[in-house]
């Protein structure tokens, strides 16, 4: 192969150092792509493949695009999750000497990004380092957890028991993890979609982390953030930050703090829960449309819809808290005007929370700091609303909300009222901040002036009336002549260009004043740069103060959002408990309550205590089973996010944790058959709910044969009932299982009614207590549209069942029993005839021929 190009050189340079990137290799106007990554940017850019040395015997396969369409780009390929090295020109191809410097100035990466263009403005984009301690470091069996957006700077750790690494991955869906090298990548992360990444073993070291991380903080110690210093979170955290300094290429100061997260400290959701529930995602499509998210979001700015999220998937459990957003919302829900001055004001904030970070990193924008300027303009409205109110939690939020006057008089001063989005734009500095600017502007103005003018003096002096003044880059302002009136074109003028049917000269004044022109010009852009990286590096010193305020903006968002909810769809203020209650009179749910086409939504009570705290629903298919369950979960749910709730009135009993098993879910993606995966969120619930937990659970046992199913459900009933003591609610079409009542002094019976009008079934949604009366099953096959020969069977077979086939209740024998039945919840199975022989057998007595030949008998009836 012949020697690369020092250019080519320098690019194979690149490339090696950054493995695993596509890397865009930027070259005067265009960014280009090499090799493999040639291929593959032409594949999902739609660009034209090309070679360059096409005439070699080794041309390199070559792709590339003007550097305008960057932004465009690069978002497409992080979509397509790849990584991203920008490698810029760091010279001015005019001035330089030799070849121009080329260095990376960025890796965009799924979990770094910063840039608005590439985010999703309502969803928070984590990056998250997991770390797997071995050898002796692995003895507590804790592994470590950390989360960051860097596009916020929020920052978060934990040490996890592996048992809860994909709860906690779901629940924080990361767009990228990192791992250490070698090691095993989560399922949970391929579930999510994550881009897993890489990174050296060392990265993960956890001596080094404390100092990396101090190092960071600019404190002595990491005791200030009460973590656990020798825990794996504290490492996964430090190899998190490096990753992040290395693709930004810059300090981070916005991550200012590194925050503890412990599973205990709020409601616990495990993944299969956060699915059935559609929490923030639907089951049916996975969108985000018809979730509980989406109908609770009424916030005003994309702060406030990111922090609705994180409340939503963090529910407190702290009573106080609570009562602490509690009050807030009531507050702002009885003070109309002011809510809704205070939303109209919110809805005009810029994304400060983003735009701090994009400070801090100085890839601020003109107009960014345009949005911050027009931001804290609004601020001052905000605290004079938040004066008037009581609740101590809008008080503190005001405390915190720091209007930073000196810098929105900076900015108001230097930038113009419209900035453009690039620096290299111009227009981004307003006349009057700067006397020499304003000088530059006008001598280049001048200029120009100067130069029509010189083009009507020698349009007369020469006497061609069509003469014209233009401007190429290669030489400058020129004056045309059409052919025609060639003869008349003075001694003094240069020819420099012949078209067709015109000719271009210059002159030394029009030389002279071009120099001027557009060295003013030039020097104006480069000043107006200059003035105004001091600008942003101005702002950035108020960086924490306006991380501060961007927090306190999206608090405020979701608190008038509650509020907003609470007064447009009668939501009310819920009785907070420490007992295991669970008291709702007319709850409704919350997403049918919006959602629901054409009709109302009817309500329901829920009344589960410590001594009636199983309660069994029976009824018809779609007579409202599951959605009754279900708006009982969300409404505990709501009520720990800080939410009023849909309901006439509402005691919760606080929750440690709520579990659902909610229909059948398929899941053959993970190579599990639907009754596995029934049987395993099932296990969980039964070895991780505590008393003070909610469980829901829709008909298990379904994916079996009726009698195990049955036999199942029957002892997960008992088992919950006795052991776990949770508060439960299990809808079911067993209803052998609703005489349980009898025995379980806790359980009692639910079902949701049905009228019956002229032979068919209506649904009235009202749950009654008491057991269904029947199952109604074939009715509802009728109204789906089942031929009627095959109902009429149907019904010829259930009665035929029901007479001789009488279920089993309370596992006592009844006389109408078949006999396969009765095995089914005797208490001993018969033994197997093997083991009875075997029982019989005295070794003492036996010859060696004789064991051996009992051995293969045995076998053979073990077949
Ligand atoms: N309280 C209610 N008010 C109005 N409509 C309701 C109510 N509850 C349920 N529905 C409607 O009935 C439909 C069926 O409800 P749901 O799925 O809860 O029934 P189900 O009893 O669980 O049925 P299955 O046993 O087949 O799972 C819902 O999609 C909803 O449109």
């Amino acid at each position: 192969m012949s020697e690369p190009t020092p250019m080519m050189a320098r690019y194979l340079e690149v490339k090696a150092e950054h493995p695993g990137t596509l890397l865009l290799f930027r070259m005067g106007d265009f960014y280009e792509l090499f090799y493999e990554d040639a291929e593959l940017a032409a594949k999902h850019l739609g660009i034209t493949l090309t070679s360059r040395d096409k005439g070699s015997s080794n041309p390199v396969p070559m792709a590339g695009f003007p550097h305008h369409a960057l932004r465009n780009h690069l978002s497409k390929l992080i979509r397509k999750g790849h990584r991203v090295a920008v490698c810029e020109q760091m010279e001015d191809p005019a001035t330089a000497k030799g070849m121009v410097r080329r260095e990376v100035t960025q890796v965009v990466t799924p979990g770094t990004l910063t840039d608005d263009d590439l985010l999703e403005p309502n969803r928070s984009n984590f990056l998250a380092a997991l770390h797997r301690p071995r050898g002796k470091a692995a003895k507590g069996g804790r592994v470590g957890l950390s989360w960051l957006d860097v596009s916020t700077g929020r920052f978060v750790t934990a040490d996890l028991a592996p048992a809860d690494l994909p709860d906690e991955l779901a629940r924080i869906a990361p767009a990228e993890l990192l791992i250490a090298e070698g090691t095993e990548v989560p399922e949970a992360a391929e579930r999510i979609g994550s881009l897993v990444t890489e990174r050296p073993a060392y990265a993960f070291g956890t001596d080094a982390a404390i100092k990396r991380l101090t190092e960071h903080f600019g404190t002595g110690t990491l005791a200030g953030f009460d973590l656990d210093d020798a825990g794996p979170g504290v490492a996964a955290a430090a190899a998190l930050l490096e990753y992040a300094a290395d693709t930004q290429k810059a300090a981070l100061p916005h991550i200012t703090g590194l925050s503890p997260y412990r599973c205990d400290d709020c409601l616990r959701i495990d993944e299969a829960t956060r699915r059935s529930l559609e929490l923030t995602r639907t089951l049916r499509d996975g969108d985000r449309s018809g979730s509980l998210l989406d109908v609770l979001d009424e916030t005003k700015s994309p702060m406030g819809a990111r922090r609705l999220a994180d409340w939503l998937a963090e529910p407190l459990t702290d009573r106080a808290a609570i009562a602490a957003r509690h009050d807030a919302v009531e507050d702002l829900c009885n003070a109309a005007a002011d809510r809704t001055a205070l939303r109209e004001a919110l809805a005009g904030v810029y994304d400060l929370e983003r735009l701090a970070g994009r400070v801090a990193t100085r890839r601020a924008s003109p107009r960014d700091l345009g949005g911050l300027c027009r931001t804290l303009g609004l601020l001052p409205k905000i605290k004079d609303l938040l004066h008037a109110r009581h609740a101590e939690r809008l008080t503190a939020l005001n405390g915190s909300l720091d209007p930073c006057p000196d810098v929105r008089e900076a900015v108001a001063a230097a930038l113009t009222d419209d900035p453009p989005i690039q620096i290299t734009d111009g227009g981004l500095i307003r006349t009057g901040f700067s006397p020499e600017l304003d000088e530059l502007r006008a001598l280049a103005k001048g200029g120009k002036e100067w130069i029509a003018k010189y083009r009507a003096e020698e349009a007369e002096r020469t006497g061609i009336s069509s003469l014209k003044v233009g401007f190429n880059k290669v030489f400058g302002y020129y004056l045309e002549v059409t052919t025609t009136h060639k003869d008349k074109v003075p001694e003094d003028y240069t020819r420099k260009q012949t078209l067709k049917d015109r000719e271009r000269y210059i002159t030394p004044a029009l030389k002279e004043y071009e120099d001027k022109v557009l060295r003013a010009e030039e020097r104006a852009v480069s000043l107006e740069q200059e003035l105004f990286t001091a600008l942003r590096e101005r702002v950035a010193e108020f960086v924490p103060a306006l991380q501060r305020s961007a927090g306190v903006l999206a608090e405020l968002d979701v608190l008038a959002c509650f509020a907003h909810l609470a007064a447009t769809r009668r939501y009310v203020r819920p009785e907070l408990s420490a007992e295991p209650v669970l008291s709702i009179t007319a709850g409704r749910h919350p997403v049918l309550d919006v959602l629901r086409p054409g009709g109302e939504f009817v309500p329901n009570d829920t009344t589960l205590t410590p001594a009636d705290r199983v309660h069994l629903i029976t009824g018809p298919n779609m007579a409202g089973k599951s959605t009754y369950i279900r708006q009982t979960a969300l409404i505990l749910i709501l009520a720990q996010c800080g939410s009023f709730v849909p309901a006439e009135a509402a005691t919760i009993g606080l929750a440690d944790r709520v579990f659902a098993r909610v229909g059948a879910g398929d899941d053959l993606g993970r190579g599990q058959s639907t009754f596995m995966v029934e049987m395993t969120e099932t296990a969980r619930i039964l070895n991780a709910a505590t008393e003070k937990s909610l469980v829901i659970l829709d008909e298990i046992g379904r994916g079996t044969s009726t009698y195990d199913g049955l036999s199942l459900a029957w002892a997960v009933t008992e088992h919950l009932h006795d052991a776990v003591k949770a508060r439960t609610l299990f809808a079911t079409h067993y209803h052998e299982l609703t005489g349980l009542d009898k025995d379980l002094a806790g359980l009692s019976n639910r079902h949701v009614a049905v009228a019956e009008r002229d032979g068919t079934i209506v649904f009235l949604h009202t749950i009654r207590t008491g057991p269904a009366s029947q199952s109604y099953g074939i009715h509802v096959a009728k109204l789906a549209g089942v031929p009627r020969p095959v109902l009429d069977r149907a019904a010829e077979v259930l009665r035929g069942l029901e007479e001789g086939a009488a279920p089993a209740r309370n596992g006592h024998r009844n006389g109408r029993r078949k006999e396969k039945q009765i095995a089914l919840f005797r208490m001993e199975p018969e033994p197997h005839p093997a083991l009875v022989r075997l029982k019989g057998l005295d070794p003492d007595h036996l010859t060696p021929m004789e064991a051996l030949r009992t051995l293969a008998e045995l076998r053979d009836s073990a077949h």
